[in-house]
């Protein structure tokens, strides 16, 4: 510090300043055992403290360079002859030096100099008492330099501390976490902003001091257990992680650190599943069965009545059940697929309910949560239904019927809010008749049963959806192909696509693929198997054809009914395209079915 720079504005931060009371009362103390006037004074050579004619420099800028060359060279220095000294040589004050003698010792802490103390003699006598045994003195004001530099030393820690606690408040109120601190007492200590939200309590006053009591649940999630929570008597369901203090935290026992159930399980779903909403403008189709299909799920969208969707394979039957989902008011909730016939059998029931922690030997031992618990408040998409296990039939349509479920290996009941989508390519009744499939769960599913028809027999449907795919593939390829040629599109027309909308959109690809970056598709572009495959339907007869009348008529009666679908509306449909009575129909099913078992 310049001398003479204004009193009170330092240059850095004075660790003496912030604890003056304490330095204050040592150099009383010092001034009282010896009778002598002490200063103090910090590395900015500013007087902490003062006493008897020095009391009234306190806060000001020390004048001489004794203090300057001490705190510059860092050790003590006795000034016996004041003035004479080669010090005082250059000293300002000189002039005005009452001064009979001055110990002055540095007082360091961490290795950096923070200050000084200065003994100061006015008097001969005082100058002779402490000359006497200069060398105890020396040591005494070296101690309570010491002293003076622990105590800066604990203020700093303290401070550390304080800014330490600051900095951990702030990382707990922004991390996602809700966080309790519970003390000794088993009461709440400490509770962040995240956790007054999760549970709902407005004010930490509302809970702070009141008993916690966390019990484990038999459920975890990845590395978070489920707990019930209690705080001044009211319950919460949690997942979280309850750790017990070390001793060193005194005064803390425990920290609970915990997510609400719905978020664990939306992050599961995030993980798990494709989030985003498909909604209605993505069914391309005009035709009247298109049509007809978008009212009804216009209609039913917002009921919660549960939707059965047949169709052969690729038909668009999830993309209606997503458009379901997509109009509902469940369209912030999640939609959870599963494909029944894709699980191995012995997976399946976990697959669909979860298990609880250590529930069976190889299963994850955090426990898993299951694709019904993933949908709860959203949609469940069951897809290939006709193929689910028959005890596993008997499940669902137990838990639908209650509307609560138990993960595998817990007994604890989580109740259920899901709106069920279904889909098969199966013909169920058919399944019914042969106890695969149980009447009542086909009862429970059916309650809006849509009929997607197959590609074939949705008309100009074809054209329009092959610009819809043609559109998107140019844009994904980077390609200006301006359309199909005639000849090419009478070919896609003929086709039978049995692999539907999935199998146009695949082939629409493969010829924008391989087609050049512009002008119209043609022909020879088209796979060999859609050239054959258009060219069947339209043989000639030959004599090879030796088929007869009733093997001709009950292929013909194969044809119809995969055109328009298994169901009683198909079946309706087919009977009188076949211009044959829908009795007659039955019979004539009857008799290929009588067939097909003696062949
Ligand atoms: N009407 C349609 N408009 C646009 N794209 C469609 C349509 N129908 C089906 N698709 C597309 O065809 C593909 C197959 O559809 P989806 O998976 O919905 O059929 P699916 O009947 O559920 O098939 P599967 O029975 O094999 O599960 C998807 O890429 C889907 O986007």
């Amino acid at each position: 510090m310049k001398r003479g720079m204004d009193p009170g504005i330092s240059e850095k931060r004075s660790y003496l300043k912030q604890i003056q009371p304490s330095v204050t009362k040592y150099a009383e103390v010092i001034a009282g055992v010896l009778n002598v006037d002490v200063e103090i004074v910090d590395d900015n050579l500013e007087k902490i403290a003062g006493t008897g004619r020095f009391k009234d420099d306190i806060n000001t800028f020390s004048k001489g360079l004794v203090y300057e060359t001490v705190l510059r060279e860092g050790r003590h220095r006795v000034i016996d002859f004041p003035r004479e000294n080669e010090i005082c040589r250059f000293c300002d004050s000189r002039g005005e030096c009452i001064e009979t003698m001055e110990i002055a010792t540095p007082i360091m802490s961490d290795g950096e100099k923070i200050g000084v103390i200065g003994l100061v003699c006015t008097t001969e006598e005082q100058k002779g008492y402490i000359s006497r045994s200069l060398d105890s003195h020396v040591d005494f004001l070296n101690q309570i330099s010491d002293l003076i530099a622990s105590k800066v030393q604990e203020n700093r820690s303290f401070e550390t501390n304080l800014a330490s606690i600051s900095m951990l408040r702030n990382i707990l109120d922004n991390i996602e976490n809700g966080v309790i601190v519970v003390d000794d007492g088993g009461s709440v200590a400490y509770i962040n902003q995240k956790a007054m939200g999760k549970l709902g309590v407005e004010a930490e006053v509302k809970v702070l001091g009141k008993v916690f009591d966390a019990r484990k649940g038999a459920s975890g999630i990845g590395n978070a257990d489920e707990y019930a929570i209690r705080i001044g008597g009211r319950s919460y369901k949690v997942m979280g992680n309850l750790l017990e203090l070390a001793p060193i935290y005194r005064g803390y026992r425990k920290l609970f650190i915990f997510s609400t159930l719905r978020e664990v399980r939306n992050s599961a779903y995030a993980l798990t599943s494709e989030t985003r909403l498909l909604p209605m403008e993505n069914i391309i189709g005009e035709s009247d069965v298109m049509k007809e299909i978008k009212e009804t799920i216009a209609k039913v969208a917002r009921t919660g009545s549960t939707v059965l969707i047949r169709g052969e394979s690729g038909t668009g039957k999830e993309l209606i059940a997503r458009a379901i989902h997509a109009e509902s008011d469940r369209r912030d909730q999640p939609f959870v697929g599963i494909n029944c016939s894709a699980i191995p059998e012995t997976l399946i029931e976990s697959e669909f309910f979860g298990y609880a922690k250590g529930a069976f030997s190889g299963a994850s031992p955090g426990g898993r949560i299951g694709k019904f618990e993933l949908a709860n408040k959203g949609v469940l998409f069951l897809d290939e239904i006709g193929d689910m296990p028959l005890y596993l039939q008997t499940k669902v349509l137990r838990v639908l019927q209650e509307r609560s479920f138990s993960r595998v290996g817990s007994n604890e009941t989580i109740d259920l809010d899901i709106r069920v989508v279904a889909a098969t390519n199966r013909n169920l009744e058919e399944m019914i008749r042969t106890n695969q499939f149980r009447r009542d769960l086909f009862y429970r599913l059916n309650v809006i049963p849509i009929d997607v028809p197959p590609l074939r027999s949705r008309g100009d449907d074809l054209e329009l959806l092959v610009e819809t795919f043609l559109t998107k593939y140019n844009s994904l390829f980077g390609k200006d192909i301006t359309g199909i040629d005639g000849e090419a599109m009478k070919a896609l027309k003929k086709y039978k696509w049995p692999g539907n909308v999935r199998e146009l959109e695949n082939i629409i690809q493969y010829m924008v693929t391989m087609a050049g970056s512009t002008g119209m598709i043609m022909k020879d572009t088209l796979p060999e198997g859609i050239l054959r495959g258009s060219k069947s339907g339209n043989h000639k007869i030959s004599t090879s054809d030796t088929r007869t009348l009733r093997e001709i008529e009950d292929e013909h009666i194969r044809n119809i009914l995969e055109l328009y679908g298994t169901t009683t509306e198909g079946k309706k449909k087919a009977a009188k395209v076949l211009g044959i009575g829908i009795a007659t129909l039955y019979r004539k099913l009857g008799e290929i079915y009588q067939n097909d078992k003696n062949l």
